[in-house]
């Protein structure tokens, strides 16, 4: 072991939510050992302490349901335990032992005979010293010897039970006395010390941090490391931002500033104790351990608090009547004489017409509820009161000398509809505050760590389908590296399964499905409209008509949709009319490209021909890769049922042919381009010739190719008919003077329709400016390739016109 460098590492009850995450946090340990010397802190596993202080309470009550309640935590423990080492009997026992111990003092709490204060913080210790005790045993177990400690036996503090204040020089020296002369891996429980009388006490919620702090004080430890489940210290709080990044460098004054104002990440006094030291301070993720995290020094330039946000609250806003406002400030601050938190009352006036205003923070609020209730009515004062409010605050060290930066914020605020219920700027603090109810909340905190990261976008998408498109488009978007656009894969689905990661699925191998769950569009629906969603783009490969139908909704939540289904365009004119005008109301786009002419640019350019103020007077053409190839065997000899089979085989056609004989897919493609030039026309009005034969419209797939060859011959005279006439046919659409025709087309051979190959599309657009010779487009009209890049080049498109 080279003991050149200490190294104290703490893993939160997020690091040890199962056997599994505990092994990885063990193994982190074991690593370490290569390089220096570790001192591990730790947490009580994941929910304990939550659940310890759910069996305190009013526990009078409940006495029945103690025995249940320690079982469980008990059976947690023990199998943990079992599970994870060999079997070490004295520690299994010990491990036992606590869950005794926990209920004698659950029944003791109960009967009321002892300082209940003192006697819950005993409680709540059990969750810690549990866990250092597996954690040890783990180590151990695996070959690196390990010692518990209960740091009661050296942290020592006052007596304020629930968050006792460290006496920081006695603890030091006790710190360096115990875990200094041990010869094994010291393992020491968080949260927890003991008072003069040796009484345990706890030092406030998240505390195990606190006790990181202390021990890498004492020992002068070269790093102090938080490990827990995320990438380190983020823009934002995760839960609020799923778009938040992690930022890599921070100085201790930012993470104390930070920490104070609701980043839950690291404990606010945890950077106290080595504020003068040249300890490093690194945030970690236990279940990405290469990734580098968050490095905190004393020494850093910080400008790295620019770019975070924290969310806070919830808090009630209570408004009176200004002539009554100074008494109830002087009545809040006496009650709120014993709060430790900050901002348990804030106070505000604007001006002598205005009511005050009060921000309470929520629990203090109905703590006092009753004595201010009797206050109000003493004095027949109406209190207005609006509760489950969150403060969104914004940091930066720029607002002193970028005057422009508050602006920019409330711009972006006011433009998204976001009107603060209040607002605060104190010229001396580091951010600009926002007070908002939930929902707005979430938006205000995502659009601002979003617009403020730099120039760098974030988009998210889901893919619904992963069909021949779908699948090809995720492959390529896998490769994909835009300038100043991140894409975030939240989701992806196909008719059976549905993925849902809001932190983003990876896309460099194939997706992993093994978490999937079957899809639920009700569900799916839920979370793609949640009010936090900005800058969604829902990518349909699906060919569903429930997923299209689905688009209202979608657009009405502000999400914008890429498609290459046609099916939503060419339903009843209603919904085609109820789309457009969705998209126009909420601000969306809605592109749909490749739904006439696969990759090549057909919408596109009506689009920019109308909106350059053209007029578009004829439409006709090839759009259907399928046709052309078809027609293209005819010519050359080969049996109308061997070219469809081949056609089939080469997956040009669909499955069952008729989809594309039938003409429907091409009156689809011609009803949307008359849709787009923004005429109003119903399938049923479209006149389509089929190329089914009469006999075989209603029969089964099979039989319909078994029969097919008996049709062969009625096509071979039909072409050579034409040939000999030096003509060819092609199966073609017309749209004019607001009416679409489909069909078969007697074509010249050496017209440009008349020679396409392949699967080639040809559309030519008659308009005032061309109105001589059309203008034509003409490329591949088909295959699952170039239909995924024109998908990608509209979700590329949608991408870069959003602010
Ligand atoms: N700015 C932030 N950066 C990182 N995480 C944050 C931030 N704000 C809030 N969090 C939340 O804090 C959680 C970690 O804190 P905590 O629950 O105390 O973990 P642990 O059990 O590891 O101590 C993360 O899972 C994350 O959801
Ligand atoms: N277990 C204690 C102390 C602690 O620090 O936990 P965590 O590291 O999981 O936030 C609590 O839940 O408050």
């Amino acid at each position: 072991m080279n003991t050149s460098e200490t190294h104290v590492l703490k893993f939160g009850g997020t690091s040890l939510q199962n056997p599994n995450y505990i092994k990885q946090s063990t193994q982190i340990v074991m690593d370490r050992t290569q390089q220096a010397h570790p001192f591990v802190v730790v947490s009580a596993l994941e929910g304990v302490t939550d659940a310890l202080i759910e069996l305190t309470k009013d526990i009078g009550k409940k006495t029945d349901l103690i025995e249940t309640g320690v079982d469980n935590l008990r059976q947690k423990h023990l199998t943990i335990f079992d599970k994870l080492t060999d079997g070490q009997h004295k520690k299994r026992n010990r491990l036992d032992k606590l869950f005794d111990e926990l209920t004698q003092d659950l029944h003791k709490l109960s009967l009321d005979i002892e300082n209940k204060r003192a006697l819950k913080d005993r409680i709540l210790s059990i969750g810690e010293r549990a866990s250092a005790l597996i954690f040890a045993s783990v180590l151990s177990s695996n070959g690196l010897p390990a010692e518990s400690f209960e740091a009661h036996q050296f942290i020592k503090t006052d007596s304020t039970f629930g968050k006792a204040k460290v006496k920081q020089d006695t603890t030091r020296k006790l710190i360096r006395e115990y875990l200094q002369q041990s010869k094994f891996v010291p393992v020491v429980t968080g949260f927890i010390g003991s008072d003069s009388q040796n009484r345990i006490t706890t030092l406030g919620r998240s505390g195990s941090d606190y006790t990181a702090g202390l021990v890498a004080d004492a020992l002068n430890a070269d790093h102090l490391e938080i490990w827990t489940d995320v990438n380190g210290v983020l823009s934002a709080d995760p839960r609020w931002v799923p778009t938040a990044q992690s930022i890599k460098e921070l100085s201790f004054g930012d993470i104390t500033e930070l920490s104070a104002h609701g980043a839950k990440v690291i404990h606010p006094q945890t950077i106290r104790p080595i504020q003068d030291k040249g300890t490093t301070v690194l945030v970690k993720n236990s279940y990405n351990p290469s990734h580098p995290g968050t490095s905190i020094t004393s020494g850093f330039e910080s400008n790295g608090a620019l770019k975070t946000i924290t969310v806070t609250g919830p808090f009630v806003k209570l408004q009176v009547d200004e002539t009554h406002a100074f008494e109830l400030f002087s009545k809040l601050t006496e009650w709120s004489e014993q709060e430790t938190d900050s901002e348990a009352v804030g106070f505000k006036t604007s001006s002598e017409f205005e009511p005050a205003r009060f921000i309470l923070r929520q629990s203090f609020f109905e703590k006092v509820s009753n004595l201010l209730g009797q206050w109000a009515s003493s004095r027949d004062v109406v209190l207005d009161l609006q509760s489950n409010l969150f403060k969104v605050k914004k940091f930066s060290n720029h607002f002193s000398d970028d005057e422009s930066l508050s602006k920019r914020i409330w711009d972006l605020l006011v433009s998204n509809n976001l009107q603060p219920i209040n607002a605060e700027r104190n010229l001396d603090e580091r951010f600009i505050s926002f007070l908002f109810d939930r929902q707005d909340a979430q938006l205000a905190a995502r659009l601002l760590n979003d617009y403020l990261q730099g120039d760098q976008k974030v988009i998210d998408l889901f893919v619904a389908g992963t069909g021949a498109v779908g699948h090809t488009l995720l492959k390529q978007l896998k490769s994909l590296e835009p300038e100043g656009i991140t894409f975030r894969l939240i989701g992806a689905c196909n008719s059976r399964n549905a993925l849902w990661q809001e932190e983003g699925i990876a896309l460099k191998n194939d997706i992993d499905w093994s978490d999937s769950e079957p899809t639920n569009w009700e569900l799916l629906i839920d979370k793609l409209t949640a009010p936090h969603r900005n800058n969604l783009i829902f990518v349909d490969a699906t060919g569903s008509e429930e997923v299209a139908r689905l688009y209202p909704q979608l657009f009405e939540n502000g999400t914008h949709i890429v498609t290459p289904s046609k099916l939503a365009n060419t339903f009843e004119q209603a919904f085609f009319d109820d789309l457009q005008s969705l998209i126009k109301e909420n601000n969306t786009s809605f592109r749909y490209e490749t739904t006439a002419g696969a990759g090549l640019p057909v919408i596109s350019t009506l689009n920019e021909l109308q909106s350059a103020g053209d007029s578009i007077t004829e439409i006709s053409g090839v759009v259907s890769g399928t046709m052309t190839y078809l027609f293209n065997q005819l010519e050359q000899g080969v049996p109308f049922s061997e070219a469809i089979v081949d056609a089939r085989e080469k997956g040009y056609a669909e499955p069952d042919p008729r989809d594309d004989l039938s003409g429907e897919d091409v009156a689809r493609k011609f009803l949307t381009l008359a849709r787009t030039l923004g005429y109003k026309i119903e399938r049923e009005q479209i006149a389509v010739e089929s190329l089914i034969p009469e006999a075989l419209r209603d029969v089964d797939k099979d039989t319909f190719l078994d029969q097919l060859s008996n049709y062969d011959q009625t096509w071979e005279q039909r072409i050579s008919a034409a040939q000999n006439k030096g003509q060819t046919l092609r199966y073609t659409g017309r749209f004019k003077d607001g009416k679409v025709n489909i069909g078969i087309e007697v074509l010249p051979k050496d017209s440009p329709i008349g020679q396409l190959k392949g699967t080639d599309n040809l559309i030519q657009i008659f308009s005032d400016l061309y109105n001589q010779t059309p203008l034509v487009i003409q490329g591949p009209g088909a295959g699952k390739e170039v239909t995924a890049a024109g998908v990608l080049a509209d979700i590329l498109k949608t991408a870069r016109s959003l602010s």
